[in-house]
C-alpha cells in the first residue's frame, strides 16, 4: 500500500500552472493505436544492418537476446519501489548510499508553465559513485555494469553503420564516470493532465530504457505526431541520443519523447545513459558537417545554462551551422 507522505508535494508546488483548469493539448494522439518498435534480435546474423536501419529510420527500437537477465530487471524494479517508498523528507535529506543530495530530484524547479512540468520524481545515480553493502547498491551496481557493457556494444555498432567511415569509438570514448542510471517513478496526477516527463530528446550516447510495468505512457513523435509505445516490461528499448545524432550528421535521429502521467497508477521505469568523457569532441567527418564540433562538456554546459533562462533544452539547434 502507497504511504502518501512519501509522495513529492507536486500540487502543492505547481498547482499554479494548472490554471483555469487548464490541459495539455494532446489532441494529436491517436489513443488506440500502439506503436510496436521495430525488433532487432541481437543473436541474428541481420542485427547490424537492422540496427543502423532502425536508428535513421525510427531513433528508438527494441532488443532481444541482450544478455541483461530479467531477474536482475525485477530486482532492480523491487529496490525501486523501496527506494521510493520511503518518506519524501528522507528523500530529500538523506543521501541514498552515498550518492550526492542531487541525485534525487522530483517535479522541473524551473518550470515556467504546465508544459515544462514533469510530474515525477527521479533518482540520477553515476556510475562510479555510492557505497555500502546493501542488497539496493549491490543490484545497481550489476544492472549499471550490464547495461554498460550492452550500451557500449549497440554504439560500437552503430559507429560503425555511419557511412563515409571515419568515425570510430573505442570503448575509451565512453565514461563511466559520466554514465548514469535514471530511476524513474511517476504519481498518478488525478487532478488534470500533465506529462509525466515533459517532451525532450536525451542528451547522452544512447539510452536503454526498461519499463517496468504495463501501465503505459510514452509517446514518441513519429511523422510529426505522438504516438504512444507499447509497454512491455519484457523488452528493452534503445533510443538515440542528440550526440550519435550529432556524429552520425543526422543519418541517426535523436527522437522527442514524453511520458503522460496517468489519471490513476503510479508507474516506474529505468534508463540508463550512455555518456562519453566532458572532453570528447563530438565531430561528424562528413565534407557538409551539419553541426560544428562540440565538445560533451560544453553540450551539457549549455543544456543547463538554457533550462536555467528559459526553462527549456535547446539542444543540438545550439550547435547547428547557419546555411
Ligand atoms: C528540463 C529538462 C531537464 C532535461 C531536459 C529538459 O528540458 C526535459 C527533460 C530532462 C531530461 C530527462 C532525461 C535526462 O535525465 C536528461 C539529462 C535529458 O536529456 O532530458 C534530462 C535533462 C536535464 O536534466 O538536463
Ligand atoms: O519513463 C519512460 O518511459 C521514459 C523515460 C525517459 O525518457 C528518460 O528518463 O529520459
Ligand atoms: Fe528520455
Amino acid at each position: 500500500m502507497e504511504d502518501v507522505q512519501s509522495n513529492p508535494p507536486l500540487m502543492a508546488t505547481y498547482k499554479h500552472l494548472f490554471v483555469d483548469g487548464r490541459r495539455l493539448d494532446d489532441g494529436a494522439v491517436d489513443c488506440n493505436e500502439c506503436l510496436h518498435l521495430p525488433v532487432i534480435d541481437l543473436n541474428s546474423a541481420a542485427a547490424e544492418v537492422d540496427m543502423v536501419r532502425a536508428a535513421s529510420e525510427w531513433g528508438f527500437f527494441q532488443v532481444t537476446n541482450h544478455g541483461v537477465p530479467q531477474a536482475l530487471l525485477r530486482e532492480l524494479h523491487e529496490e525501486q519501489v523501496a527506494v521510493f517508498r520511503r518518506p519524501f523528507e528522507q528523500k530529500v535529506n538523506e543521501r541514498l548510499l552515498d550518492f550526492s543530495p542531487e541525485s534525487y530530484r522530483w517535479g522541473t524547479p524551473t518550470a515556467n508553465c504546465l508544459e515544462q512540468l514533469s510530474w515525477s520524481e527521479a533518482y540520477h545515480i553515476p556510475m562510479t559513485t555510492g557505497s555500502g553493502s546493501s542488497r539496493c547498491r549491490a543490484v545497481i551496481e550489476e544492472v549499471s555494469k550490464a547495461m554498460y557493457e550492452l550500451a557500449q556494444k549497440l554504439a560500437a555498432i552503430l559507429m560503425r553503420g555511419i557511412t563515409g567511415g571515419g568515425e570510430t569509438m573505442m570503448t575509451s570514448t565512453t565514461r563511466e564516470e559520466t554514465c548514469f542510471l535514471r530511476l524513474n517513478r511517476y504519481p498518478p496526477c488525478a487532478i488534470s493532465s500533465a506529462f509525466g516527463l515533459c517532451p525532450h530528446t536525451d542528451s547522452d550516447l544512447l539510452t536503454i530504457l526498461h519499463q517496468q510495468d504495463t501501465i503505459g505512457g510514452l509517446q514518441l513523435l513519429k511523422g510529426g505526431r505522438w504516438v504512444a509505445v507499447k509497454p512491455d516490461p519484457a523488452a528493452l528499448i534503445v533510443n538515440v541520443g542528440d550526440l550519435l545524432q550529432a556524429w552520425s550528421n543526422d543519418l541517426y535521429r535523436s527522437v522527442e519523447h514524453r511520458v503522460m502521467a496517468n489519471a490513476t497508477a503510479e508507474r516506474f521505469s529505468m534508463a540508463f545513459f550512455l555518456c562519453p568523457s566532458y572532453d570528447t569532441i563530438i565531430q561528424s567527418s562528413h565534407a557538409n558537417a551539419s553541426y560544428r564540433s562540440f565538445t560533451f562538456g560544453e553540450y551539457r554546459k549549455q543544456i543547463m545554462e538554457d533550462v536555467r533562462s528559459t526553462g527549456r533544452k535547446l539542444g543540438l539547434q545550439r550547435f547547428r551551422r547557419s546555411t
